[in-house]
């Protein structure tokens, strides 16, 4: 794929993005082969790409500049302001919402905040698109709320300007760090979740809760883990860190017992709104520490479904995985180092199953999905 701004070493955040998907699709294979080396896999399902370009569903950027003239992207190591207004990542819809931004900004007086000398009020704004219809959450990420009204003063022009804005939020972040959102989110809009909708399945993207970044490829992942689950006779499930529930909402039918667990009331907010919609009185959704959930039962599901952040399960819920052994275990990861050690910790299952998601074109990331079977 070409992008610009990398070409003139603006940007490096696609490592491989000289290398056509194909050869970055060989060398995730590579790379997950070597890191399952020595667990016999009984079938390795086709690896799933989505697009190239225009993918992703968001956008963080960071703003610095001046007030007049705001730049959003991202700092380079050394301080200096990057704009990647034009990341071809960003789907055609981001570059009008972008160039409506920039003047806001002034109009509505939020100074950038300058990293080096800790001062200013603006520090990131989230755009989020649904593919559902279109509509879209923008997040201002606030030092404070010193600025609040005029924010909100400055608001309908923009709202009149872009009707797209379905949800606005300001986020309080008074921290002076590399972290992206704090505790306090203030709602500027009467609607505080925005509609999407994967394979017929209603879903919601709100503030504070995650939410998948490549919506095509999550699709696939979604549908192939019901497909997979329909194979199985399974009467009862465990959605562990399940978010706002893509997996067990794809994966529940009306007889089907479910269960799943977070750690983000808002997120579980979303799952148990999805779950009246389609009318499954079988769900549970429960904002708690998965580990500490699953520990704590002895009602045992006959399938398991986890799909952990980056650091994966670790030992404490392998350790309780091995010594309840559920028949089935289906571990989606976005870390197959870290999925591969807890597979290591299961030693009573055998890998029935894996593939590979392309969630993360141009870069070294990969999802994988993988069904486990009790020996
Ligand atoms: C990779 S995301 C997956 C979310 C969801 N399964 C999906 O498909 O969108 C991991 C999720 O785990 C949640 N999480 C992090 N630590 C947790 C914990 N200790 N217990 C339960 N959930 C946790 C995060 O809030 C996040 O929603
Ligand atoms: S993140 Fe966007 S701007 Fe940066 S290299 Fe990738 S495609 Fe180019």
């Amino acid at each position: 794929m070409q992008c610009a701004l990398f070409d003139a070493g603006r940007c490096r955040s696609c490592q491989w993005i000289e290398h056509p998907v194909s050869q970055q699709l060989t060398a995730k294979m590579d790379d997950l082969h070597t890191l399952l080396d020595g667990l016999p896999v009984a079938n390795w399902c086709s690896p799933v790409s989505g697009p190239e370009q225009g993918f992703r569903n968001k956008a963080k950027m960071v703003v610095s500049g001046s007030v007049e003239k705001p730049l959003l992207g991202m700092l380079h190591r050394d301080g200096t302001p990057e704009d990647l207004t034009d990341c071809p990542l960003y789907p055609h819809s981001f570059a009008p919402v972008f160039a409506a931004l920039k003047p806001f900004v002034a109009r509505a007086g939020l100074t950038p905040y300058n990293v080096a000398r800790k001062r200013g009020e603006l520090k990131y704004l989230l755009l989020t698109e649904s593919k559902l219809d279109g509509g879209m959450m923008l997040r201002f990420v606030l030092r404070s709320e010193a600025k609040l009204v005029q924010l909100r003063a400055a608001l309908p022009v923009l709202q009149a300007q872009l009707p797209q804005l379905k949800v606005i939020s300001a986020n309080i972040q008074p921290v002076h760090m590399a972290i992206m959102e704090g505790e306090t989110e203030i709602f500027l809009t009467e609607q505080q979740a925005l509609a999407e909708n994967f394979n017929g399945v209603p879903l919601w993207i709100r503030p504070q809760s995650f939410f998948q970044t490549n919506p095509a490829v999550a699709s696939a992942l979604y549908s192939t883990a019901r497909d997979w689950v329909r194979t199985l006779p399974v009467n009862h499930m465990w959605d562990l860190f399940c978010g706002v529930g893509g997996f067990g909402l794809h994966c529940a039918t009306p007889e089907m017992r479910l269960t799943g667990i977070e750690i983000a009331p808002e997120a579980i907010a979303c799952a148990t709104q999805s779950a009246q919609a389609l009318g499954l009185q079988n769900l549970h959704f429960q904002a708690l520490d998965s580990t500490r959930f699953a520990t704590a039962s002895h009602d045992i599901p006959e399938l398991v479904l986890v799909n952990p952040p980056r650091r994966g399960i670790g030992a404490a819920l392998c350790d309780y995985l091995s010594r309840m052994a559920p028949p089935y275990i289906i571990y989606s990861s976005c870390n197959a180092s870290t999925m591969a050690k807890d597979i290591r910790l299961l030693p009573g299952y055998r890998i029935e199953r894996v593939q590979l998601f392309d969630m993360f074109p141009h870069t070294a990331h990969y999802e994988v999905l993988a069904l486990l079977v009790k020996q």
